[in-house]
């Protein structure tokens, strides 16, 4: 679906430069299910605007294979629009395209596909950090993306909530097979999402791993401990 090729990409910051990418080279395929694990600075943030087209690579391509597809992101905060109710947050991007009743129709599926079917009138300010990152999610499933980009979206929730948020997506990517890019500092959330794992250390990919678990994966479980440890242990001794 689409392709990175040699992606680089720099800052200047006071003068120095700062190489935030180098001679990234990445396949996604239709549906897949990628998760890209590394340190706090590694690149990871900065990998997942280039997907989403919010900046340029300084070298490299991107090629698409096949129509140019829909993108969603989720961020690590749910930046809700706080004027606006749950229900309304949600259809925000809809209401160019679509008539009243297919956003009505299409937002109250998403309301029930997140649980949030009791607090569609609700205010941000009203909802939990989970409950907000639910909207969030909503918001850009709604949009029915091919591609779906998180950037530590879970990061900030409380381990029962990120947990049942864990399983709710993969459910979900279960269900309509987006292809999804997920980005964490988390080895273990890694190992429990991806198909693949992409390990990003210091601007560049280090490892790759293919997680051959069939889901739902088990944080305790031998397996996903094996693979844990062969990825800790490249990222903290990269060749
Ligand atoms: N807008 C910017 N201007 C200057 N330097 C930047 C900018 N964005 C990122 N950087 C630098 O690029 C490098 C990679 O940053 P990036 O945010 O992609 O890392 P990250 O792995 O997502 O980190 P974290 O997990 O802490 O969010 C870091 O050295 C960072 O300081």
């Amino acid at each position: 679906m689409l392709e990175l090729s040699n992606i680089g990409k720099h800052y200047e910051v006071s003068g120095n430069r700062v190489a935030a990418l180098f001679g990234i080279d990445l396949k996604l395929a239709k549906g897949s299910f990628t998760t890209v694990v590394g340190r706090s600075g590694c690149g990871k943030t900065t990998l997942l605007r280039i997907l989403a087209g919010l900046i340029s690579p300084d070298t490299g391509e991107i090629l698409i294979h096949g129509p140019a597809p829909r993108i969603g992101v989720v961020f690590q905060e749910a930046r809700l629009m706080p004027w606006l109710d749950v229900s309304r947050n949600i259809a925000f991007g809809l209401h160019r395209h679509l008539d009243r009743k297919s956003i009505e129709r299409k937002v109250s599926a998403l309301l029930e596909v997140t649980g949030l079917g009791a607090f569609a009138n609700a205010m941000p300010t009203q909802l939990s950090g989970g409950m907000a990152q639910r909207v969030a999610l909503a918001r850009a499933l709604v949009m029915q993306p091919d591609l779906l980009l998180m950037d530590e979206p879970f990061a900030a929730l409380d381990a029962f909530t990120r947990r049942s948020m864990q399983n709710e997506l993969v459910g979900l990517w279960q269900q309509k097979q987006p292809t999804i890019v997920f980005v964490t500092h988390d080895v273990e959330e890694a190992v429990l999402l991806g198909e693949t794992v992409i390990e990003l250390s210091a601007g560049t990919i280090v490892g790759r791993k293919d997680i051959d678990i069939p889901y739902p994966r088990d944080p305790t479980g031998m397996d996903e401990a094996g693979c844990r440890r062969a990825i800790l242990d490249r990222l903290l001794n990269p060749a």
